[in-house]
Protein backbone atom coordinates (compact mmCIF):
# COMPACT_ATOMS: atom_id res chain seq x y z
CA UNK A 1 0.00 0.00 0.00
CA UNK A 2 1.47 3.30 -0.79
CA UNK A 3 1.96 4.63 2.59
CA UNK A 4 5.20 5.62 4.55
CA UNK A 5 5.61 5.76 7.74
CA UNK A 6 7.33 9.45 8.28
CA UNK A 7 9.27 8.15 11.23
CA UNK A 8 10.96 11.70 11.89
CA UNK A 9 7.13 13.07 12.54
CA UNK A 10 6.03 10.04 14.73
CA UNK A 11 9.42 10.72 16.95
CA UNK A 12 8.09 14.46 17.17
CA UNK A 13 4.78 13.68 18.32
CA UNK A 14 5.48 10.75 20.47
CA UNK A 15 8.41 13.03 22.03
CA UNK A 16 5.74 15.82 22.37
CA UNK A 17 2.93 13.85 23.87
CA UNK A 18 5.73 12.34 26.61
CA UNK A 19 6.68 15.58 28.09
CA UNK A 20 3.09 16.75 28.31
CA UNK A 21 2.23 13.48 30.10
CA UNK A 22 4.98 14.06 32.73
CA UNK A 23 2.33 17.20 33.81
CA UNK A 24 -0.60 15.09 34.37
CA UNK A 25 -2.52 12.26 36.71
CA UNK A 26 -4.42 10.47 34.16
CA UNK A 27 -5.66 11.13 30.23
CA UNK A 28 -8.29 11.20 27.77
CA UNK A 29 -7.62 9.26 24.82
CA UNK A 30 -9.94 10.43 22.47
CA UNK A 31 -10.97 7.81 19.17
CA UNK A 32 -12.96 7.67 16.52
CA UNK A 33 -16.66 5.74 17.31
CA UNK A 34 -17.34 4.72 13.63
CA UNK A 35 -13.58 2.80 14.15
CA UNK A 36 -12.63 3.06 17.70
CA UNK A 37 -9.93 0.47 17.50
CA UNK A 38 -8.43 1.92 14.21
CA UNK A 39 -8.42 5.11 15.43
CA UNK A 40 -6.11 4.49 18.23
CA UNK A 41 -2.35 4.10 18.82
CA UNK A 42 -0.39 1.42 20.52
CA UNK A 43 2.15 4.19 21.00
CA UNK A 44 0.21 5.99 23.61
CA UNK A 45 -0.44 2.49 25.45
CA UNK A 46 3.84 2.66 25.94
CA UNK A 47 4.64 6.08 26.64
CA UNK A 48 1.53 6.13 29.18
CA UNK A 49 3.42 4.07 31.63
CA UNK A 50 1.31 3.79 34.61
CA UNK A 51 -1.13 6.77 34.40
CA UNK A 52 -4.22 6.26 34.31
CA UNK A 53 -6.64 6.70 30.84
CA UNK A 54 -10.20 7.06 29.70
CA UNK A 55 -11.36 6.45 26.56
CA UNK A 56 -13.80 8.68 24.78
CA UNK A 57 -15.85 7.55 21.97
CA UNK A 58 -16.36 10.55 19.84
CA UNK A 59 -19.14 11.38 17.27
CA UNK A 60 -21.37 8.81 18.32
CA UNK A 61 -24.42 10.58 16.67
CA UNK A 62 -22.88 9.87 13.20
CA UNK A 63 -21.91 5.97 14.32
CA UNK A 64 -24.11 3.11 14.38
CA UNK A 65 -25.68 2.74 18.06
CA UNK A 66 -25.47 -0.52 18.65
CA UNK A 67 -21.98 -0.89 17.44
CA UNK A 68 -21.17 2.23 20.06
CA UNK A 69 -22.50 0.00 22.92
CA UNK A 70 -20.44 -2.85 22.29
CA UNK A 71 -17.50 -0.87 21.67
CA UNK A 72 -18.29 0.93 25.03
CA UNK A 73 -18.58 -2.21 26.67
CA UNK A 74 -15.40 -3.67 25.40
CA UNK A 75 -13.43 -1.35 26.83
CA UNK A 76 -14.99 -1.31 30.16
CA UNK A 77 -14.40 -5.40 30.01
CA UNK A 78 -11.20 -4.58 29.21
CA UNK A 79 -10.93 -2.67 32.85
CA UNK A 80 -10.59 1.26 30.70
CA UNK A 81 -13.52 3.65 31.24
CA UNK A 82 -15.04 4.27 28.61
CA UNK A 83 -18.08 6.55 27.06
CA UNK A 84 -19.27 7.38 23.96
CA UNK A 85 -20.09 11.32 23.34
CA UNK A 86 -22.03 13.71 20.94
CA UNK A 87 -19.86 16.81 21.46
CA UNK A 88 -22.82 18.82 20.90
CA UNK A 89 -25.09 16.85 23.53
CA UNK A 90 -24.75 18.65 26.92
CA UNK A 91 -26.36 15.68 28.78
CA UNK A 92 -22.77 13.79 26.87
CA UNK A 93 -20.25 16.79 28.39
CA UNK A 94 -21.54 16.20 32.06
CA UNK A 95 -21.32 12.29 31.42
CA UNK A 96 -17.20 13.58 30.54
CA UNK A 97 -16.57 15.17 33.07
CA UNK A 98 -18.20 12.75 35.71
CA UNK A 99 -16.05 9.82 34.60
CA UNK A 100 -12.94 11.87 34.60
CA UNK A 101 -13.99 13.35 37.95
CA UNK A 102 -14.10 9.92 39.47
CA UNK A 103 -10.50 9.05 37.45
CA UNK A 104 -8.95 11.66 39.25
CA UNK A 105 -10.47 11.36 42.30
CA UNK A 106 -8.84 7.83 42.43
CA UNK A 107 -5.57 9.69 41.98
CA UNK A 108 -5.77 12.35 44.71
CA UNK A 109 -7.10 9.18 47.14
CA UNK A 110 -3.66 7.54 46.60
CA UNK A 111 -1.61 11.13 46.92
CA UNK A 112 -3.65 11.90 50.32
CA UNK A 113 -2.75 7.97 51.40
CA UNK A 114 0.78 9.10 50.70
CA UNK A 115 0.39 12.13 53.07
CA UNK A 116 0.50 14.38 50.03
CA UNK A 117 -1.67 17.42 50.24
CA UNK A 118 -4.87 17.22 48.01
CA UNK A 119 -5.11 19.15 44.41
CA UNK A 120 -7.07 19.48 41.87
CA UNK A 121 -6.50 15.91 39.33
CA UNK A 122 -4.85 17.20 36.13
CA UNK A 123 -5.33 15.61 32.42
CA UNK A 124 -4.81 15.94 29.08
CA UNK A 125 -6.88 15.18 26.07
CA UNK A 126 -4.88 12.94 23.20
CA UNK A 127 -5.70 11.54 20.01
CA UNK A 128 -5.48 11.00 16.16
CA UNK A 129 -6.04 14.08 13.31
CA UNK A 130 -9.94 15.26 13.12
CA UNK A 131 -10.88 13.03 15.66
CA UNK A 132 -12.57 16.31 17.92
CA UNK A 133 -10.07 16.90 20.63
CA UNK A 134 -10.36 20.69 20.16
CA UNK A 135 -13.72 20.72 19.89
CA UNK A 136 -13.96 19.12 22.92
CA UNK A 137 -11.92 21.19 24.62
CA UNK A 138 -14.21 24.04 24.00
CA UNK A 139 -16.68 22.60 25.24
CA UNK A 140 -15.25 21.41 28.46
CA UNK A 141 -13.32 24.63 28.92
CA UNK A 142 -16.92 26.49 28.90
CA UNK A 143 -14.54 29.81 28.38
CA UNK A 144 -13.62 29.16 31.96
CA UNK A 145 -9.59 29.35 30.54
CA UNK A 146 -7.21 29.55 33.41
CA UNK A 147 -3.74 30.79 33.71
CA UNK A 148 -1.80 28.93 36.30
CA UNK A 149 1.66 29.68 35.26
CA UNK A 150 4.51 27.43 34.58
CA UNK A 151 4.82 24.14 34.80
CA UNK A 152 8.25 21.63 35.20
CA UNK A 153 9.27 19.66 31.97
CA UNK A 154 7.93 22.37 29.41
CA UNK A 155 9.67 25.01 27.73
CA UNK A 156 6.39 26.47 26.11
CA UNK A 157 3.80 28.15 29.05
CA UNK A 158 0.81 25.45 29.29
CA UNK A 159 -2.59 26.87 30.20
CA UNK A 160 -4.79 24.86 32.30
CA UNK A 161 -8.71 24.86 31.64
CA UNK A 162 -10.40 24.53 35.01
CA UNK A 163 -13.34 22.29 34.50
CA UNK A 164 -14.60 21.85 38.11
CA UNK A 165 -12.86 23.25 40.95
CA UNK A 166 -11.31 19.88 41.72
CA UNK A 167 -10.62 19.00 37.43
CA UNK A 168 -7.88 20.55 35.43
CA UNK A 169 -7.94 20.14 31.55
CA UNK A 170 -4.47 21.14 29.29
CA UNK A 171 -5.59 23.34 26.84
CA UNK A 172 -3.23 21.93 24.06
CA UNK A 173 -4.20 17.92 22.72
CA UNK A 174 -1.59 15.75 22.61
CA UNK A 175 -1.82 14.67 18.79
CA UNK A 176 -1.24 10.94 18.04
CA UNK A 177 0.38 9.55 14.88
CA UNK A 178 -2.54 7.41 13.22
CA UNK A 179 -1.35 3.87 12.35
CA UNK A 180 -0.82 2.44 8.98
CA UNK A 181 0.23 -0.97 9.45
CA UNK A 182 -2.88 -2.70 8.09
CA UNK A 183 -4.49 -1.94 4.98
CA UNK A 184 -7.55 -2.18 6.45
CA UNK A 185 -6.92 0.20 9.01
CA UNK A 186 -5.46 2.95 6.13
CA UNK A 187 -8.97 2.48 4.93
CA UNK A 188 -11.03 3.58 7.74
CA UNK A 189 -9.09 6.08 8.87
CA UNK A 190 -9.09 7.89 5.26
CA UNK A 191 -12.74 7.32 4.87
CA UNK A 192 -13.67 9.13 8.23
CA UNK A 193 -11.44 11.68 7.35
CA UNK A 194 -8.12 11.04 9.80
CA UNK A 195 -5.47 10.88 7.03
CA UNK A 196 -5.30 12.55 3.97
CA UNK A 197 -7.27 11.96 1.44
CA UNK A 198 -4.32 11.92 -1.00
CA UNK A 199 -2.40 8.67 0.65
CA UNK A 200 -5.18 6.66 -1.17
CA UNK A 201 -6.95 7.07 -3.85
CA UNK A 202 -10.44 8.27 -3.58
CA UNK A 203 -11.94 5.72 -5.51
CA UNK A 204 -10.36 2.59 -3.75
CA UNK A 205 -11.61 4.42 -0.44
CA UNK A 206 -14.95 4.74 -1.69
CA UNK A 207 -15.00 1.07 -3.12
CA UNK A 208 -14.15 -0.07 0.23
CA UNK A 209 -17.14 1.87 1.46
CA UNK A 210 -19.76 0.35 -0.76
CA UNK A 211 -18.15 -2.99 0.20
CA UNK A 212 -18.42 -2.62 3.42
CA UNK A 213 -22.06 -1.35 3.48
CA UNK A 214 -23.10 -3.83 0.76
CA UNK A 215 -22.04 -6.47 3.75
CA UNK A 216 -23.36 -4.25 6.79
CA UNK A 217 -25.97 -1.58 6.06
CA UNK A 218 -27.15 -2.94 2.52
CA UNK A 219 -30.37 -0.77 3.47
CA UNK A 220 -29.10 2.18 3.90
CA UNK A 221 -27.00 1.34 0.48
CA UNK A 222 -30.32 1.15 -1.26
CA UNK A 223 -32.27 3.54 0.31
CA UNK A 224 -29.51 6.41 -0.94
CA UNK A 225 -28.09 5.23 -3.70
CA UNK A 226 -30.50 2.74 -5.29
CA UNK A 227 -27.88 -0.12 -5.25
CA UNK A 228 -28.81 -3.88 -4.56
CA UNK A 229 -26.49 -5.74 -1.65
CA UNK A 230 -25.81 -8.45 -4.52
CA UNK A 231 -24.26 -5.89 -7.14
CA UNK A 232 -20.52 -7.25 -7.39
CA UNK A 233 -19.65 -4.64 -10.27
CA UNK A 234 -17.97 -1.61 -8.88
CA UNK A 235 -17.83 -0.11 -11.69
CA UNK A 236 -21.68 -0.35 -12.78
CA UNK A 237 -22.14 0.86 -9.26
CA UNK A 238 -19.77 4.09 -9.75
CA UNK A 239 -21.92 4.46 -13.09
CA UNK A 240 -25.66 4.21 -11.12
CA UNK A 241 -24.29 6.69 -8.60
CA UNK A 242 -22.61 9.21 -10.75
CA UNK A 243 -25.92 9.49 -13.15
CA UNK A 244 -27.77 9.74 -10.62
CA UNK A 245 -26.36 12.69 -8.97
CA UNK A 246 -24.91 14.19 -11.70
CA UNK A 247 -21.13 13.07 -12.00
CA UNK A 248 -20.76 13.77 -15.36
CA UNK A 249 -17.85 15.35 -17.67
CA UNK A 250 -18.89 17.14 -20.35
CA UNK A 251 -19.19 14.00 -22.92
CA UNK A 252 -21.65 12.90 -20.68
CA UNK A 253 -19.59 9.97 -19.04
CA UNK A 254 -19.71 9.48 -15.95
CA UNK A 255 -16.84 11.20 -13.59
CA UNK A 256 -15.38 8.41 -11.22
CA UNK A 257 -13.47 11.02 -8.77
CA UNK A 258 -16.74 13.29 -8.30
CA UNK A 259 -18.68 10.17 -7.52
CA UNK A 260 -15.93 9.12 -4.57
CA UNK A 261 -16.14 12.83 -3.56
CA UNK A 262 -19.99 12.25 -3.22
CA UNK A 263 -19.67 8.96 -1.44
CA UNK A 264 -17.65 10.41 0.92
CA UNK A 265 -18.88 13.34 1.70
CA UNK A 266 -22.59 11.36 2.20
CA UNK A 267 -20.59 9.66 4.56
CA UNK A 268 -18.62 12.01 6.65
CA UNK A 269 -21.60 13.91 7.09
CA UNK A 270 -23.94 11.18 7.89
CA UNK A 271 -26.55 11.59 5.18
CA UNK A 272 -25.78 7.70 4.34
CA UNK A 273 -26.90 7.65 8.17
CA UNK A 274 -25.26 5.75 10.91
CA UNK A 275 -22.05 4.01 10.04
CA UNK A 276 -19.89 2.56 11.64
CA UNK A 277 -17.01 0.55 9.62
CA UNK A 278 -14.54 -1.60 12.51
CA UNK A 279 -16.90 -3.88 14.24
CA UNK A 280 -16.10 -5.46 17.96
CA UNK A 281 -16.57 -9.07 15.83
CA UNK A 282 -14.35 -8.16 12.78
N1 LIG B 1 -20.92 15.06 14.40
C1 LIG B 1 -19.93 15.28 15.25
N2 LIG B 1 -18.87 15.98 14.84
C2 LIG B 1 -17.87 16.18 15.72
C3 LIG B 1 -17.89 15.68 17.04
N3 LIG B 1 -16.72 16.03 17.64
C4 LIG B 1 -16.03 16.74 16.74
N4 LIG B 1 -16.71 16.84 15.58
C5 LIG B 1 -16.27 17.50 14.33
O1 LIG B 1 -15.06 16.89 13.89
C6 LIG B 1 -14.26 17.84 13.20
C7 LIG B 1 -12.84 17.84 13.75
O2 LIG B 1 -12.86 18.36 15.07
P1 LIG B 1 -11.58 19.05 15.74
O3 LIG B 1 -11.96 19.40 17.13
O4 LIG B 1 -11.03 20.09 14.85
O5 LIG B 1 -10.59 17.81 15.74
P2 LIG B 1 -9.08 17.76 16.26
O6 LIG B 1 -8.88 16.38 16.80
O7 LIG B 1 -8.79 18.89 17.17
O8 LIG B 1 -8.31 17.90 14.87
P3 LIG B 1 -6.76 18.23 14.55
O9 LIG B 1 -6.57 19.67 14.91
O10 LIG B 1 -6.68 17.95 13.08
O11 LIG B 1 -5.89 17.32 15.34
C8 LIG B 1 -14.95 19.19 13.35
O12 LIG B 1 -15.67 19.44 12.18
C9 LIG B 1 -15.91 18.96 14.52
O13 LIG B 1 -17.06 19.77 14.46
C10 LIG B 1 -19.03 14.91 17.45
O14 LIG B 1 -19.15 14.40 18.57
N5 LIG B 1 -20.01 14.75 16.51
Amino acid sequence: MPIQWFPGHMAKARREVEEKLKLVDFVMELVDARAPLSSQNPMLQQALQNKSKMIVLMKKDLADQRETTKWVDYFNERGTKAVAIDVNDKADIKHVIQNAKELGQEKMEKLKAKGIQPRPARAMIVGVPNVGKSTLINRLANKKIAKTGDRPGVTKQQLWIKVKKDFELLDTPGILWPKFEDELVGYRLAALGTIKDQLLSMQDITAFVITYMQQHYPDLLEERYQIAPDMEDMWEIFEIIGKQRGCLESGGNVNFDKVADVVIRDLRTGKLGRITLESVED
